[in-house]
């Protein structure tokens, strides 16, 4: 089974998805998975590009592989991300892309905050933006887009994760879990 962790960058995926699958002693699964990240070639690195869409689903079809073996894995984004963020690469390789029927997540928790917080953390950041953060940082219109589409997939519970710590977002996400795989039954209270 898997859990997914989605929302734009900066809202806290990474750490809220860790501590997650900490508690429900899953595995993490970065998307891509260090060993597959992304080795910057110009075409790769093209903000449209269907060869970037076809890299992270192939990435996300690896999340899928490890889930396969019968270990609950918890998704830091997963196959709604790669169709969301790639939204705009058009034509019929990218159709055929969008309509592939990759498994679903048992639950996708969607991650909020506030733009200013948001921003706050992207600024924040070592690293240098990739074009996927500078676009949504600049673009509002991209960002809105790509947020409507992720927020409102199946299995989608939103949780809003300005002002709280990390650890309330993380027990938030558990009581979700367990209602829904163990249908109301607060399995995290039983042991
Ligand atoms: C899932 C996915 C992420 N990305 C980008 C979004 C982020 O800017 C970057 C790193 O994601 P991360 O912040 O979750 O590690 O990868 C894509 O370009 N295409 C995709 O399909």
């Amino acid at each position: 089974m898997i859990l997914a962790v989605e929302g734009l960058d900066g809202v806290g995926k990474t750490t809220v998805s860790r501590l997650l699958a900490a508690r429900l002693n899953a595995a993490h699964v970065a998307l891509p998975p260090p060993e597959l990240l992304l080795r910057t070639t110009a075409l790769l690195r093209r903000h449209d590009s269907l060869a970037r869409y076809l890299y992270y689903l192939s990435a996300a079809a690896a999340t899928d592989v490890v889930a396969q073996s019968g270990v609950l894995v918890v998704a830091d984004r997963y196959v709604a991300s790669a169709h969301a963020l790639h939204l705009h690469v058009a034509g019929e390789a990218a159709q055929i892309l969008r309509d592939l029927p990759l498994p679903a997540p048992t639950l996708t928790v969607y991650l909020t905050a506030d733009e200013q917080s948001r921003r706050a953390r992207l600024n924040g950041r070592a690293t240098p933006l990739d074009p996927f953060e500078k676009a949504l940082n600049d673009s509002e219109p991209f960002r809105t887009a790509v947020a409507r589409r992720l927020r409102s997939g199946p299995n989608t519970h939103v949780i809003d994760t300005t002002g709280h710590a990390a650890e309330d977002v993380a027990d938030a996400a558990v009581k979700i879990w367990d209602r829904v795989v163990h249908g109301g039954r607060d399995a995290s209270t039983e042991h």
